[in-house]
């Protein structure tokens, strides 16, 4: 398999190699003309209820916030999907400058940051844990922030992140709808992949949504004062917490939209 050229990015991927025998990582390079377009793709369909969301928390790589996964109250179905998935978690990727901070991208375009709202299928698989180690266990939707407009719902999850600034900082967090975070577009490009932080199971069903949402300089510059570091240690920024392009090898990225 490929070795990643730029692996030591972080510390967290500095020992990384591609998955030894890795057929299927994330992330990828999106080239639009390369996607296939299936007509048999249905809408994406989005049901989050504000009232399962638990708390927010610094995991030492990002910030993550946890929602309450223990019924079908916030899922998911439809488009690629055969059936529906529960919200366990979201959490973003990011860069120290606007140039860069996306996992994923569209014809070699990068934007300043990359969300993902993370679900698991609970027909299949009795926990997250468990789906994380199943063939399509888990479906994490992406989403681009590109530099523009202050977003109004965003900003409840900034001012939130200076109580959570060093690792394994938490606070609650009790109403918020990531719904608020989804572009009204509802085209998207879905391939098969991996988890792109450790243990980089390959049980992920991709959707990236092709429009990005708009955050503002501010909103931006607040992710970058958050800290890789605990409490009492040296400080040291989170940015750039993202993997570098994975090969696409033998897979075909399909678009709902022609
Ligand atoms: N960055 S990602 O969405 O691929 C992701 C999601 C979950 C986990 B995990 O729960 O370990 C790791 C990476
Ligand atoms: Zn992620």
């Amino acid at each position: 398999t490929q070795i990643n050229k730029n692996a030591a990015l972080h510390p967290l991927w500095q020992s990384e190699l591609s998955v030894s025998g890795g057929t299927r990582q994330s992330p990828i390079n999106i080239q639009w003309r390369d996607s296939v377009y299936d007509p048999h793709l249905k809408p994406l369909k989005i049901h989050y209820d504000p009232t399962t969301c638990l708390y927010i928390w610094n995991n030492g790589y990002s910030f993550q916030v946890e929602f309450d996964d223990s019924a079908d109250k916030s899922v998911i179905m439809g488009g690629p999907l055969e059936n529906h998935y529960r919200l366990k978690q979201f959490h973003f990727h990011w860069g120290a400058i606007n140039e860069w901070g996306s996992e994923h991208m569209v014809d070699s375009k990068v934007y300043p940051a990359e969300l993902h709202l993370v679900h698991w299928n609970p027909v299949t698989s009795t926990s997250f844990e468990d789906a994380v180690m199943e063939n399509n266990g888990l479906v994490v939707i992406g989403v681009f922030l590109k530099l523009g407009a202050h977003h109004a719902g965003l900003q409840k999850l900034v001012d939130a992140l200076p109580a959570v600034r060093h690792k394994d900082a938490i606070v609650e967090f009790d109403v918020f709808d990531p719904s608020c975070l989804m572009p009204s577009c509802p085209d998207y490009w879905t391939y098969d992949g991996s988890l792109t932080t450790p243990p980089l199971t390959e049980s992920v069903t991709w959707i990236i949504k092709k429009t990005p949402i708009e955050v503002d300089q501010n909103q931006l510059e607040e992710f970058r004062m958050l800290l890789f570091t605990s409490a009492g240690e040296e400080e040291k920024r989170m940015v750039d917490n993202f993997r570098p392009l994975q090969p696409l090898m033998n897979r075909t990225v399909r678009s709902s939209f022609r």
